[in-house]
């Protein structure tokens, strides 16, 4: 559906696509976890301060193989489909026990490659799925030509105009593969590989951060669990099992080199998303050690139960989110065997609440100093605010609405701007009455420019990207 809406922001032109897990349910039957919806995409194209707003599902081959069968017939996040559903589908009892029965149900985020086709991703690598940024059709999956194998990636690929950068976990052979696909191309190439320091499988790598010269590989004790890959009913942690004893390590990998200049132990931590990362300087120039910043849930992992649809749906006003933070790792370059990991800024800047962030792209890699995220304004059973975070200040400044829930604050800078938060913020948000609008804050005062109600409401989303509007 089209819908023209006028916005008091005729400086922001081009189009901004949202995933995100957006229909949690066959028929009568109900999914159990925000996690497992079918992709939905929305696309707001800003055009002169006007908006055209539109949403589809992604036709997935589990999508696709649900609406005919009326039945879930591919693992999802934390379903499984009885193997006569999936049996009937595919017809061979092995399917069931190996990467054919995962989903390719691409919800997570989406992605514009630097020679401009735009791929919608989740975890498994079959996941990939391509789509046209005006039509929201599915084109098909995204064929990787290579032989690399594997079921699982990141689903948080470093993506500039020039190159795709992604993680294979291997959990056979417990680490990581580090891999490159450049812009143009649809065949990843290994830059090397790291091998896991604590078992007995990789930790859980759903994002990763990268510095000018270097690749962050954050192995957490939140780790995957074959054995739950494959059970049909739902684990504590689903597929994944956390081995605080195993420790936590973030190893360093030269970009260039694919070598290993740094593999510390640091404090247990949980996280899903990277903020940025940069390299540390001393006064000659020399390079000393890697600041990664991340979304730090306290090495707590009940965030992953309360994000359950059914937690979600029944907020009686008590405050039941988890708190998190702004970790900051300070992995040293000289051969020490330990790396830091504190609070960047006090937690009670952002409410405690601090998730699905984003910086200006410019500063990918680089020292800076903001950072957009989802806060919190206690009580609450999810993220709530809109935060800007000032990492020299060590200040936060939110935004809140009543019983609203926003996604994921995205940053578009100003084209030819020369200050970091020269932008604007763009967020979906849902209303306390279940209605919708597009919210466009100020990227420097984070004072609020436009809004635009939408014709229905939207489910929540995750991840997003920016489409430029193409030079005529
Ligand atoms: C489909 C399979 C898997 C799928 C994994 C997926 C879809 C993972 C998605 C993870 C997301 C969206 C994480 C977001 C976290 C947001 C948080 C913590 C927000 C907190 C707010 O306060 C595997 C599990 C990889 C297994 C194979 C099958
Ligand atoms: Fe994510």
């Amino acid at each position: 559906m089209n819908i023209f809406g006028v916005l008091a922001c005729d400086r922001l032109n081009g189009t901004y696509l949202r995933n995100g897990p957006g229909q949690w349910n066959i028929e009568d039957y109900n999914f159990r976890h925000l996690f497992d919806g079918y992709a939905t995409i929305v696309r707001l194209h800003f055009d002169n301060g006007r908006l055209l707003f539109g949403h589809r599902q992604i036709e997935s081959e589990a999508y696709k193989a649900a609406m005919k069968h009326k039945r879930l017939c591919f693992r999802e996040f934390s379903e499984a489909p009885k193997p006569d559903s999936f049996l009937a589908y595919v017809g061979e009892l092995a399917s069931l026990f190996s990467g054919a029965s995962l989903t390719d149900n691409a919800n997570t985020g989406v992605v514009k490659l630097g020679d401009g086709r735009v791929v919608c991703l989740t975890e498994t690598i079959k996941g990939s799925i391509q789509i046209d940024p005006d039509t929201l059709d599915t084109i098909g999956k995204f064929e990787y030509t290579d032989n690399l194998g594997g079921l699982i990636h990141s689903a948080h690929p470093i993506v500039t105009d020039s190159e795709f950068l992604t993680l294979l976990p291997d959990l056979v052979r417990p680490g990581y593969t580090v891999v490159r696909m450049a812009a143009g191309s649809n065949e990843r190439k290994v830059i090397g590989r790291v091998n896991c320091r604590g078992g007995p499988a990789p930790g859980w790598v759903h994002s990763f951060p990268v510095t000018e010269h270097y690749v962050v590989v954050p192995e957490m004790p939140l780790r995957y669990c074959a054995q739950n890959l494959l059970k049909a009913e739902p684990t504590p942690l689903y597929k994944f099992e956390w081995h605080p004893d195993s420790g936590g390590y973030v190893h360093v990998m030269c970009r260039a080199s694919g070598k290993i200049v740094a593999s510390v132990e640091v404090p247990p931590y949980v996280t899903f998303h990277f903020i940025n990362a940069y390299e540390e300087q001393d006064e000659d120039g020399r390079v000393t050690a890697i600041i990664a910043d991340c979304c730090e849930h306290n090495a707590d992992t009940t965030i992953l139960e309360k994000l359950r649809l059914q937690n979600l749906r029944s907020f009686a006003g008590h405050d039941v989110l988890p708190d998190a933070r702004v970790g900051r790792f300070r992995i040293p370059l000289d051969g020490s065997p330990v790396g830091e990991l504190e609070a960047a800024l006090d937690p009670d800047e952002h409410g405690k609440g601090m998730d699905m962030s984003s910086i200006n792209p410019a500063y990918l890699g680089k020292k800076y100093r903001y950072a957009y995220a989802c806060g919190a304004q206690r009580p609450c059973n999810f993220p709530n605010t809109l935060t800007k975070i000032d990492l020299v200040k060590r200040k936060a400044k939110n935004w809140h609405n009543e019983g609203a829930v926003p996604s994921e604050p995205f940053f578009v800078a100003r084209p030819g701007a020369t200050e970091e938060d020269d932008g604007v913020v763009i967020s979906i948000v849902s209303a306390a009455n279940g209605e919708g609008y597009a919210l466009v804050l100020d990227g420097s005062t984070f004072e609020e420019i436009a809004r635009a109600k939408f014709p229905y409401g939207l489910p929540y989303g995750l991840h997003g990207c920016w489409v430029p509007k193409k030079a005529s």
